[in-house]
């Protein structure tokens, strides 16, 4: 199948769920006998640090393949230790492709046109991960140099089979500073919402839903129900639910009433259950992996129980 969407789609009634697992490693938190291993092998600091990611990475994938449809490395991590840090995260996201998941690189690119297009020719590999050197299926985009800079993201999504989020009413405290902006009446991420929905009309699957999607926060519930209704082909990627305080309750709006379109994110939320009760209180510390399980099931079953995605069980 070669419709970003429509794979999506299907990975996620596969899995029964819309849960997506953020890949977001930080060395203080790591595993114990991750970071011994890491100073066994190597040694400058990078090396270090950019092996311990990796290896963190991969036994997380391992146990949550088989339970979620996709997964998000956060580039940030890995970018910050150069070129040791940049081929861990290549190689984390050919293992998730390995191990059937869906890959969303959340590397919040964007830039004039003729720039933008290396990076979509970059990230975006689409349905085949040989075509592109980070071979991501999918990546985070920021609209802000405006509609043109989307266009390549959009053509070569379309062509590779990947997709694109684009960046329309995020998480963070400080959203509303320049997104909630109003011009004529109308909120400035309304605008890119507006401008996204057409992008993701324009690229339609077999389904409802484009391959290109928004990224919206799941700590503002009203915008959330608001760009849901706003934007019906538009798949969207909701982060905030657990470390930032969301809810399931705060997520339901983000669904159509089949349990389809949006995947909701968590990741040190997921990555370090163990540092956090009830996990901490039930597992030891080296029992890291199994804390990572249950919470990811916990997610699971908390979606299931309390918006529309739990249709897909
Ligand atoms: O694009 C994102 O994924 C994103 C957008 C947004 O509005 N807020 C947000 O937190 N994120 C990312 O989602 C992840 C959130 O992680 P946790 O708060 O640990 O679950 C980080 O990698 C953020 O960069």
């Amino acid at each position: 199948m070669h419709h970003f969407s429509d794979r999506l789609n299907a990975a996620i009634q596969k899995k029964k769920t819309p849960a997506l697992v953020g890949l977001d490693p930080r060395f203080d938190w790591l595993p114990a006998d991750i970071v011994s291993n890491a100073n066994r092998n190597h040694h400058t600091q990078a090396e270090i640090v950019a092996a311990a990611f990796e290896e963190f990475c991969l036994r997380i994938i391992d146990v949550v393949a088989p339970l979620v449809p996709a997964v998000k490395p956060q580039a940030a991590f890995f970018e910050e230790w150069g070129p040791a840090g940049c081929a861990a995260l290549q190689r984390v996201i050919l293992k998730a492709r390995e191990a059937g998941l869906v890959v969303i690189c959340d590397a919040k690119r964007g830039d004039i046109g003729s720039t933008a297009e290396a990076y979509a020719r970059g990230y975006l590999a689409g349905e085949n991960p040989d075509s592109a050197i980070w071979a991501a299926d999918c990546l985070t985009v920021n609209p802000y140099l405006g509609s043109d800079t989307l266009e390549p993201f959009v053509n070569i999504a379309i062509e590779r089979g990947a997709g694109i989020y684009v960046l329309v009413r995020t998480s963070n405290p400080g959203a509303g500073t320049f997104q909630d902006r109003k011009t004529d009446g109308t909120n400035l991420y309304e605008c890119v919402a507006a401008a996204v929905e057409e992008l993701a009309v324009k690229t339609k699957g077999a389904g409802n839903y484009g391959s290109i999607g928004a990224v919206v926060g799941a700590t503002y519930p009203e915008e959330l129900n608001q760009l849901r209704a706003l934007m019906p082909h538009t798949p969207l990627l909701v982060p905030g639910y657990g470390s930032q305080g969301a809810g399931a309750g705060d997520v339901a709006g983000a669904f159509d009433n089949q349990g389809l379109g949006a995947i909701i994110n968590s990741s040190r939320g997921i990555n370090f259950a163990i540092r956090k009760a009830p996990y901490s209180e039930k597992f030891a510390p080296q029992e890291w992996e199994q804390a990572v399980e249950v919470a990811t099931i916990d997610m699971i079953a908390d979606l299931a129980n309390h918006t529309p995605a739990g249709k897909l069980q």
